[in-house]
């Protein structure tokens, strides 16, 4: 039997919500990974230490007993959060970054930011203060096109933020083009990025053709083979400044499967099957451990995880669905779909 061990990987970019909805989630991501950046998009958006740090002791008490896993938490930054904010943050020891959502970029993001140089001063102090900004990089005009405006983003708000602050650790979350994998290729070291899973295997055809499958959009949207193709290099790559996030975004079913559908892919549930997946695709599983165990740690200043997991090559199907709380289900990404990897242990 073919087997993969790696030391216990951690997500990078994870959104877990809230009451009923956290309880179904939470163990899935647990079984996997040692630690997860939790993101603060909940309504109302986690704005200030004190929230961050009842929000995470609810996803403690949401834990399955004897679990070890640890929410790493975030500030959702807005055009007002004070300097001193950060302050508190730091001191906190558990928040570890904050998060930029440019106002009405993706979901619960009506009270993020509307121009960033009004967070100059506060982003200044993470920048002396070693605090991670992580960025949903995509501008919000109505006259750009959904499939450009992580590239235009790049252009329009990151380039003149680096030259504004170069010392800024920046993390490029969920990077979805060819353009993003460059930049933060061609960056300095305090630039790095996440990738989603999907964004590894898939295009915008699996999306589109054939039918409308809305678990498989999320934001930033999915996009053409030549970006996958791009993201898959950079990931197997070797190169440090790219790791897991996998921004697992759960909606109830009955929310993607609308005539105006909430955007985000679940993929907690096999969220390392995945991986491994894209990874054994592009003939680079060797390099799996550092994407998805090594190199997020190192850019956050913290150990790999002690422990490890084991995946087998063993063909499995995923559930169509599971439990959502409030008598709710929620559909997997690839749901009644047959992996070719599964985590033993
Ligand atoms: N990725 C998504 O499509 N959705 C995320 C928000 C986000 O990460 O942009 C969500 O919270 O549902
Ligand atoms: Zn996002
Ligand atoms: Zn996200």
């Amino acid at each position: 039997m073919e087997t993969i061990t790696l030391t216990r990987p951690d997500d990078w970019h994870l959104h877990l919500r809230d009451d009923n909805a956290l309880n179904a989630v939470v163990g899935h991501s647990a079984a996997q990974m040692g630690r997860a950046i939790i993101m603060p998009n909940l309504t109302p958006p986690v704005t200030t230490t004190e929230q961050a740090l009842a929000y995470r002791e609810r996803i403690l008490q949401a834990l399955p007993d004897g679990s070890a896993f640890e929410p790493l938490m975030t500030l959702y930054l807005t055009d007002t959060t004070p300097p001193e904010e950060i302050e508190r943050a730091l001191a906190s020891g558990v928040i570890k970054a904050v998060k930029l959502y440019p106002a009405g970029a993706t979901t619960n993001s009506d009270s993020g930011v509307t121009d960033l140089r009004h967070c100059d001063a506060t982003i200044a102090a993470m920048a002396k203060a070693g605090m991670p900004l992580l960025v949903h990089g995509e501008v919000t005009d109505s006259d750009i096109d959904i499939f450009d405006r992580e590239a235009v983003f790049i252009e329009r708000v990151l380039k003149p933020l680096l030259e504004r602050h170069p010392t800024l650790k920046l993390v490029c979350e969920h990077i979805t083009t060819e353009q993003a994998a460059e930049f933060v290729t061609q960056a300095p070291d305090n630039v790095a990025a996440t990738m989603t899973a999907h964004h590894l295997l898939f295009n915008r055809n699996q999306m589109l053709v054939g039918g409308i499958r809305p678990h498989y959009y999320c934001l930033p949207i999915l996009k053409r083979e030549r970006h996958r193709q791009a993201l898959l290099k950079a990931a197997t790559s070797g190169n440090a400044k790219f790791f897991l996030g996998t921004d697992s975004a759960p909606h109830a079913q009955g929310a993607k499967e609308s005539s105006c559908g909430c955007a985000g892919a679940y993929t907690a549930p096999a969220a390392i099957e995945l991986y491994a997946t894209a990874f054994e695709q592009a003939g680079a599983l060797e390099h799996l451990e550092a994407f998805a165990s090594l190199n997020g740690p190192r850019f956050y200043g913290l150990s790999a995880n002690a422990d490890s997991i084991t995946l087998e090559r063993q063909a499995w199907q995923l559930p169509e669905s599971y439990p959502y709380g409030d008598g709710q289900r929620i559909v997997p990404l690839q749901a009644g779909e047959t992996l070719a990897w599964k985590q033993v242990n």
